[in-house]
Formats: structure tokens, sequence, C-alpha cells
């Protein structure tokens, strides 16, 4: 069946589309037959942007941004079938993983685990005419769940190797990685890494107005300052063990503009140096510290938007020599499409009535079906 995944990340660079072709033969290589990304509309992003913040949000804007975002998504799938030449009646399900406005893995105690992603399945579903999968995170959270990452499911089903370990980095808004062994009995591990590209967009966008640091280059001129990045590497986040997940609340606009007004005097190429380093390095701790002492890994394979980063890709390596580290393209596969494949095949997996969290990745009590259909109407 042709499956459609729409994925909006941490980064707000934009909305990923990938259009699948699976089925109960192909399940673990099913065949993308479209992908594109559509960007946000500056007012847009502006609004999801507030959406997030406690200053600027309210119930209002939520409300009104959640039927905002699932048209927008809708009428994305519906220009990527028509630019794909797909008839839109071919189509038979959409997974849509929705704009995560807040991540809650750690609750107080008057509070519940919850996350929260907009993007109504309904306009989805209306302008698509197809069931809309949507709320993927939940229900691992009724079960006791973080409720992320879950493509860890989809990259064992996809990256398993007969002889190699593979590390699957993904350097997003966040960074996160998937340990998939040869070895079939060994527990799955995956987590969350710390900040993928979210410190460096953010000093990009306040220094130079610009929304990233294309191919590193201003990260290839800067200086490190390690001493910041040790100080950054002692917080509890990087020495707890998994499963762990974080996100923009801890790692996002604040934690960058409070590190901003302290630095005042740095040249931004020593500030975007500085931050590239941190996420760099946060991944080779993550792997020394909670995956090597368990598991020998091969490959580091690097997706995302971060994988063009050719500095973080550098730094990566030179903190990894015994590693091999390349990217999904030299196996492959697209360094962006990856999430979209993976809430297609989510998607398809609840379809069928099939749990797919991995509950030592989460946490969660055990497997569940993952998220809420909503039907078009005939
Ligand atoms: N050519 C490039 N050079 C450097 N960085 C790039 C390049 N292209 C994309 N990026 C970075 O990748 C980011 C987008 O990555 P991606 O789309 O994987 O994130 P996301 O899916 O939004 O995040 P997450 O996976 O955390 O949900 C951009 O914001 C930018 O920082
Ligand atoms: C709550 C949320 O949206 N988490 C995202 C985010 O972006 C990367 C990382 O943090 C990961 O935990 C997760 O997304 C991927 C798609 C996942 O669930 O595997």
């Amino acid at each position: 069946m042709k499956v459609a995944g729409i994925m909006s990340g941490t980064s707000l660079d934009g909305i990923d589309v990938a259009i699948i072709e699976i089925n109960e033969s192909n399940l673990t290589s099913p065949n993308c037959l479209y992908f594109a990304t559509y960007p946000f509309e500056e007012e847009v992003k502006q609004r999801i942007h507030d959406a997030m913040s406690d200053t600027s949000t309210t119930p209002a804007l939520y409300s009104s941004l959640h039927m905002e975002l699932g048209f927008i998504f809708g009428r994305c799938v519906v220009k990527a079938c028509k630019e794909a030449n797909i008839p839109l009646d071919e189509l038979e399900l959409v997974g849509s993983h929705g704009q995560t406005v807040y991540h809650l893995p750690n609750p107080t105690p008057s509070q519940y685990l919850s996350t929260l992603q907009l993007g109504s399945p309904a306009p989805i579903a209306h302008l698509t005419r197809v069931p809309v999968i949507s709320d993927f995170r939940s229900m691992d959270m009724v079960v006791g769940g973080e409720g992320a990452p879950l493509v860890p499911y989809v990259d064992h089903l996809l990256y398993k190797h007969e002889q190699l370990n593979r590390a699957l980095q993904n350097i997003g808004g966040i960074g996160n990685v998937t340990i998939v062994s040869s070895d079939n009995d060994s527990e799955i591990i995956a987590f969350d890494t710390g900040p993928g590209n979210m410190i460096i967009d953010r000093v990009c966008e306040r220094l130079l107005a610009q929304s990233y640091d294309k191919n590193g280059e201003w990260a290839a001129k800067g200086k490190v300052d390690y001493q910041q990045v040790n100080e950054w590497l002692s917080d509890d986040y990087f020495l707890k063990n998994p499963p762990k997940s974080t996100g923009r609340e801890k790692y996002g606009i604040s934690f960058t503009d409070q590190w901003l007004s302290e630095r005042r005097n740095s040249n931004p190429e020593d500030l975007i140096a500085t931050a590239t380093y941190f996420t760099a390095k946060s991944i080779e701790q993550s792997l020394r510290m909670h995956v090597l002492p368990k598991a020998k890994v091969d490959e580091l394979i690097i997706s995302g938007g971060g994988s063009y980063n050719h500095t973080l890709i550098k730094m990566i390596q030179q903190l990894l020599p015994e590693i091999n580290v390349i990217t999904q393209e030299d196996i492959g596969y697209s360094s962006e499409a990856k999430e979209a494949i993976a809430f297609a095949i989510l998607a398809y997996q609840t379809f069928h009535k099939r749990p797919s969290n991995v509950p030592s990745v989460t946490r969660a009590e055990k497997a569940v079906i993952l998220g809420s259909v909503t039907y078009p109407t005939p």
C-alpha cells in the first residue's frame, strides 16, 4: 500500500513528506517513492515558537495553530502526491507525527507524563481522503514510557546488518542514537544524546540572521571554548543512564539566549564552533559512557540535517577515530527522509494493529499499539 509519512521536527526547518510503498513482503525494505521538504512560512514558524514559549503562548493560539498545522500538513501531502504523479486515490494511509510543542518525560508530582504534538489529523484526513494515524507518543506514555524516541523500532527493522554493529545517529534539532546490533539477542539501546543543531541554529539566527551554519562554514573558522563544553557536559542529563529523552525545553531558545547574553564580546564563529563541538562531544561521550561498555560499534551512520554540517562530522570522526563515521547517503539512504519514512512505517504497523514502541528504549511497561486513527468521511 502507498503510505505518506509527515514529520515536522524540532528544528522547525520545514515539513518533511515521504511517500512509501510498503506491504507484508517488503516490511524491512519499503520503497520510498517520493520525498520533499516544504518550508514553513515565517509567520507560521513564529506562531510555533510563540506556542512553545511559556511567556507568549495562549490557549487561543494553541487551538488555532493545532487546526492551522493540520491544514498545512494535509496540503503538503496533496502537493507531494501531485509532484510525484501519484493520484490521490492511490494513497491509502497517512502517518502524521505533528509538531511537538511540549514534551514532559520527567513530570513533577502534580504533572502527568505527557507530550503534545500540534496538527489536527481531521483536516489531513479531509484533504487526503484517507485514514490518518497521529498522536504516536501518548500510548507509550500511558504505560509509563517517555513517548520518545520512537524511530528505534524502525531502525531495527531497516538497518540490521548480518556482521556489522551499527549506531544510527540522527542529528536534527536534538541528537538521538539507536544501536542496531548484528546479534539478535542483545537489548535495543537508544536515547537522545543531547542537542543536535538547535543551539547552532539559534546562534546563527541571533548573530548572523541566518537560519543555520551552512555546511559548518562558520564553525570551521572559529575557536572552541573547551572549558564551556566541559561545563555543559557535566549536566546530569549526560551522566544519566538511558533510557532518556530531551528536547527544546532544555536546549532551545532560552538556553542559547542565556549563553549569548553571557558572551556578548565573543565572535560568532567562536560561539558557533563551541556549540558545534558541544554536539560532537555529547555524541562521543554518550557512546563512550552508555554504549561502548556494553556493545561494540563498527559504524556510526549519521542522518538528519546535521549530516550536511562538514565541520560537525569532522569533529565527530576525530573524537571517535576507532569507528567508521559515515552518512545515510553512504549506504544508499537519504539523511533527510529518514524520519518521515519512519512515521509512514509506524502508521502502517498501527493500521495493522501491531505494537511498535520499544519498551527498553522508552521505559514503557510493555509494547503497545501507537497512535489514534482519524477516518475521512466517505
Ligand atoms: N547544508 C547544511 N549545513 C549545515 N547544517 C544543515 C544543512 N542542512 C540542514 N542543516 C541543519 O539541519 C537542521 C534540520 O535538520 P532535521 O530536518 O534533521 O531536523 P528535525 O527533523 O527538525 O529535528 P529532530 O530530528 O530533532 O526532530 C537545520 O535546522 C540545520 O541546522
Ligand atoms: C518529543 C519529540 O518530538 N521528540 C523527538 C525530538 O527529535 C529528536 C529526538 O527529540 C527524539 O526523541 C524525537 O523524535 C524522533 C523522531 C523519535 O521519536 O525517534
